[in-house]
């Protein structure tokens, strides 16, 4: 009889298991056009009446994601690149369910969280109350905020000069801001976890800890999708990445691939589609 100790099982890879499926998405915003609701209601409705009898504009339409499909994997973390105004902020949006879709589907398998640096905390409440509060729009329990509440506040270092937790948010410089709200997000594993652009706004020290703890959420089978402008950390932090130019997708595949395909068509000067 065979010994199973020198004869190990074949390998099977596991099958992957798809967290999110993109299925040829367009998103369209539409710009003006004379919304009467609102702050500028006043000024609108005077507007009208001066153009009485002139044809009502209508409104522009901004194409900003253009027919895009991929599946996302659970373990994956998956870069997104590309010039200012891609849409790439509106695709993360999308699969978050925050943006509707125009035309085509998105599917996720579990709740996705988006955490971008404009993540609602509010100014006027201190750090303290404003990581209560974030936990609790989380999903986390009273007891589960109290339990890692210093993990959070020690996670961000932004008590590490002074006692800034005690401070509003307001006073908070913006890279003090966008680490506490990435600690907030990253205290709970998320099924799909969507990180806009928080990590460039910390230091080197704490985007080391990010990346960890990124690394972490992966193995506990989440996905996590990472937009940034810098290209090192898409490398470091993401096996795949997605490079989003005027809308479509430009290519899909190993980061390094794809962010040196990126970085010659920036060397060339060649971006289109940029505000
Ligand atoms: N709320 C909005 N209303 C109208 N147009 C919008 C809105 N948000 C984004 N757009 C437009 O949609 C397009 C894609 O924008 P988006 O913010 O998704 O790009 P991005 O790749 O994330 O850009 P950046 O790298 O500059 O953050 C742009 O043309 C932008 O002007």
């Amino acid at each position: 009889m065979a010994d199973p100790q020198s004869t190990p099982a074949p390998a099977h890879p596991p099958t992957p298991t798809p967290t999110v499926v993109v299925d040829e998405v367009h998103v369209t915003y539409t710009v003006g056009g004379g919304s009467a609701g609102g702050r500028g209601a006043a000024t609108a409705a005077l507007s009208r009446m001066l153009r009485r009898g002139e044809k009502r504009p209508t409104g522009r339409r901004v194409h900003a994601v253009k027919g895009v499909s991929f599946v996302a994997y659970r373990g994956e973390a998956i870069g997104l690149i590309g010039s200012n105004g891609s849409g790439k902020s509106t695709l993360l949006k999308a699969i978050a369910g925050l943006q509707p879709v125009e035309r085509g589907q998105v599917y996720t398998d579990g709740q996705p969280s988006l955490l971008g640096v404009n993540a609602a905390l509010m100014n006027d409440l201190t750090g303290e109350r404003n990581v209560i509060l974030g936990g609790l729009a989380m999903g986390m329990s009273r007891t589960e905020v109290r339990e890692r509440y210093d993990e959070i506040v020690d996670f961000s270092g932004i008590n590490e000069k002074d006692d800034a937790i005690s401070r509003p948010m307001g006073t908070y410089s913006s890279g003090m801001g966008a680490r506490l709200r990435f600690s907030i997000a990253a205290a709970k594993s998320h099924d799909v976890l969507l990180i806009d652009e928080a990590l460039s706004t910390g230091d080197a020290r704490f985007r080391r800890r990010s990346q960890q703890r990124i690394d972490e959420l992966r193995a506990a089978a989440g996905t996590v999708f990472l937009v940034s402008h810098s290209n090192s950390t898409i490398t470091e932090t993401c096996e795949r990445a997605l490079w989003l130019e005027a809308g479509t997708l430009r290519r899909d595949g190993p980061a390094k691939e794809v962010v040196a395909a990126y970085e010659e068509f920036t060397a060339t000067g060649a971006t289109t589609g940029a505000k």
